[in-house]
């Protein structure tokens, strides 16, 4: 099965919000920040970078929460479609793998599926999906039935599901609500690929920061090269939970191995040679949750550990450390980037260390 299975190609046939507000309110933000160029140099440039979904975008509207002013009503607003094509790809994705493993529904939840799946061959446009009251009320009971809450409890990793499946399940009722308006929890769950290059200015501790996310997909790739110049600090963003999936893009490699194909080239290019590399292993909760079902040797053959978090996560966080040459400030974190106190303290130590490392470089600090 594959991801997006059911034909709602939702995700990246659009605009996210980040890059519709990059063309037009937040051009305005970048016209003024621009015309002080040198004020521009002087801000700590951040450049966002990992594979297609690890969760860089996530990680960015987290420090709008943080350090901006977080999202008034209308920015969340924008989110709200997008919201709900993630919930209708989400169930999708469950009831295809119910089919797919013979799990039969009894006859009441079976009548929900189906109006589920004739409310899903009506929709004309799904730019602008709403899901109504009562098609969020059935999508929740076939979230909440038996079958369901079994296929997703022994098989959730051996198919295709977006991340954020459970919690926009979970919430299917409130999402759905006339007048609803997504949280900061909403938004931060929310799935839309990036397909542009969007950049964000804050304060921290009394520094200024350019925060630049780009897509990961591998046609995106090619517009990092765009982003490269005056980088103070990569943060590679790796989704720990790819230890045991194919490339969605390329079925011949496995997701992790690719990542650390890219983060090796990224960080031996010579234009980094005086940037901080910072590593995020993200994902950390569902790679914890995989660990029990997945064991990581399957995967990776070099591996010989049990299989324990602890032994498991080292022998990645070793592996991508083995590409770190001496003249590298680098310094690795555990993430999960939606819970936005986890982002907070890691981002926040992450800086304190590259400051004192700065520091002790210019002869300044012990
Ligand atoms: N459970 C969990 N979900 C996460 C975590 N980090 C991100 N996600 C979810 O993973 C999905 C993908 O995250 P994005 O931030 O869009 O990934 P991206 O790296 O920006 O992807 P591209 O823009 O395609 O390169 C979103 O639904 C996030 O909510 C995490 O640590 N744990
Ligand atoms: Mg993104």
């Amino acid at each position: 099965m594959g991801a997006g299975a059911g034909g709602l190609s939702l995700r990246g046939a659009r605009l996210s919000p980040e890059e519709r507000a990059n063309s037009s309110k937040s051009r305005a933000i970048d016209r003024a920040l621009s015309k002080d160029h040198t004020d521009d140099l002087n801000r700590f440039k951040i450049l966002l970078l990992g594979t297609a979904e690890s969760g860089k975008s996530t990680i960015f509207r987290q420090m709008r929460v943080l350090h901006l002013d977080g999202y008034a009503k209308e920015d969340a607003l924008e989110y709200l479609s997008i919201i709900h094509s993630n919930c209708m790809e989400a169930l999708t994705q469950l009831v295809e793998a119910c089919s797919a493993f013979g799990i039969l529904h009894d006859i009441t939840v079976q009548e929900d599926v189906d109006r589920f799946e004739g409310f899903k061959k009506k929709l004309r446009d799904p730019e602008g999906l709403v899901i109504p009251v009562v098609i969020g009320r059935c999508m929740d009971r076939v979230w909440q039935s038996p079958s369901m809450q079994m296929c997703y409890e022994t098989r959730r990793f051996r198919f295709a599901l977006l991340d954020s499946a459970k919690y926009f399940m979970d919430n299917i009722v409130r999402l759905t609500e006339d007048n609803y308006v997504p949280t900061i929890q909403d938004i931060v769950h929310c799935r839309i690929s990036t397909t542009g290059i969007n950049e964000i200015a804050f304060n921290h501790k009394k520094m200024d920061f350019k925060m630049v996310d780009v897509g990961g997909q591998r046609s995106e790739r090619r517009k990092w090269i765009h982003c490269f110049d005056n980088v103070d600090m990569i943060l590679f963003i790796v989704s720990m939970s790819d230890y045991d999936q194919l490339d969605p893009e390329d079925h011949k490699y496995n997701r992790m191995k690719q990542s650390y194909e890219i983060f090796k080239t990224i960080v031996h290019c010579d234009l980094f040679r005086h940037a901080s590399i910072v590593l995020f292993l993200n994902k950390y909760d569902v790679f914890v949750e995989k660990l029990k079902t997945s064991p990581l040797r399957r995967s990776f053959k070099s591996y010989d550990g049990d299989n324990s978090e602890e032994s498991a996560r080292d022998f990645i966080k070793k592996l991508f450390r083995r590409c770190i040459t001496d003249r590298h400030k680098f310094f690795v974190f555990e993430t999960t980037a939606t819970d936005t106190g986890n982002i907070d303290l890691v981002f926040g130590s992450a800086v304190a260390h590259i400051v004192n490392e700065n520091l002790r470089s210019a002869g300044l600090h012990e």
